[in-house]
């Protein structure tokens, strides 16, 4: 659906020259919904403009849907909805003026683009709100809006630049289970994001971006594999009993799966390297209660994705975007005595 190749973009700047996209190149497949992480200033926005035809690239090709950018612009406009981070309402109209407007501007007349703008207002939830001026709507409800501008004139292709910034955590929601219905319907997504979460839930496929390159791609379980494997972290009964840990240790060791073994100074518990600690954990646990010892607990804890940006950039999402709304790891699967 979309491939980029070689991109450069510098803008100058009080006699600088500033370099926000450095030979980037990616593909996005139909039907996916690709996400780009990373921290203010990588160059996510630039991108997205430039796709979007706003800003020319200085060098580079870009191809959607077999379009090229440079070539046919007006074909590449027609196929791709873009929704920048200010959103493209009209502030003085209604919901449904702004709607039926955007239709009429892709060429959409009569009862025609006032059936478009009837199924938009059903699809994004926003029917009851038709008649109210866009000023009076909540943050969560101009977001919504501002998705059905991008989606009047059914473009194969959705840029959405930082679409849930800002929004509290129900409205999140509710535009995530837009964005996924959008998804099932076969609409290909490219959307950008500084949180976590987003690109955990929504994305089939990652990229981070970082001073105006693509560091590392792949699904976010692929990329949380590749980078950090798994920790299985194991408490043995009773605790305290350091021949025990001794005894686990020496077990676990001739174990191929188990990558390394750690305790912390003064601490209870054994942390396990392992490649797959789903199929990890029940072996662990059969060979420690065959040798006769007692597990207390093993929890499985897998990487997040900002292990994942650490490893590539050496520098932390979450510090990297300090206002970001974060999810925190937590433990994925855990086993413990009793239950
Ligand atoms: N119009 C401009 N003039 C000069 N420099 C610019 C301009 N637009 C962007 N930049 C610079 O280009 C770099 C990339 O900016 P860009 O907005 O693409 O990053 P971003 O990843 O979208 O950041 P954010 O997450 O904060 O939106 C930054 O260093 C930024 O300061």
């Amino acid at each position: 659906m979309l491939s980029v190749s070689g991109l450069w973009k510098s803008y100058r700047s009080r006699g600088h020259s500033i370099e926000a996209l450095r030979g980037l190149s990616l593909d996005v497949a139909e039907g996916e919904c690709f996400g780009l992480l990373g921290p203010n200033g990588a160059g996510k926005t630039t991108l997205l403009r430039i796709l979007a035809t706003l800003l020319p690239p200085d060098r580079g090709s870009v191809t959607i849907a077999g379009a090229d950018l440079r070539r046919s612009p007006e074909r590449i406009r027609r196929i791709l909805g873009y929704v920048g981070q200010q959103g493209g309402t009209d502030i003085l109209t209604t919901v449904f003026q702004d709607l039926l407007l955007q239709a009429h501007l892709y060429g959409l007349k009569g009862q025609e683009a006032r059936r478009r703008v009837s199924e938009l207002l059903e699809q994004l939830e926003l029917s009851d709100l038709a008649s109210r001026p866009v000023i009076a709507l909540s943050g969560g409800q101009r977001r919504r809006l501002d998705l059905a501008l991008g989606l009047v004139h059914r473009p194969l292709l959705l840029l959405l630049d930082e679409p849930s910034l800002g929004l509290d955590p129900v409205s999140r929601r509710q535009l995530w289970d837009c964005l996924s219905g959008l998804r099932g319907q076969g609409t290909t997504i490219l959307l950008t994001t500084h949180y976590l979460d987003e690109a955990d839930q929504l994305c089939t496929r990652l990229a981070i971006i970082d001073q105006g390159r693509i560091i590392a791609d792949g699904s976010p379980a692929q990329l949380k594999q590749e980078s950090a494997g798994e920790t299985l972290i194991l408490t043995l009964a009773p605790s305290g009993l350091a021949s025990a840990r001794e005894q686990a240790s020496a077990i676990l060791r001739s174990c191929p799966f188990v990558r390394a073994i750690r305790q912390e100074e003064g601490g209870e518990e054994l942390y396990l390297s392992v490649e797959r600690g789903e199929s990890a954990l029940p072996t662990v646990l059969h060979l420690l209660e065959a040798a006769g010892l007692t597990v207390s607990s093993l929890i499985l804890q897998r990487p997040s994705l900002d292990d994942v940006f650490l490893r590539y950039t050496g520098r932390s999402l979450k510090k990297a975007a300090a206002t970001a709304v974060v999810s925190p790891a937590g433990p994925a699967m855990a086993w413990r005595k009793g239950r």
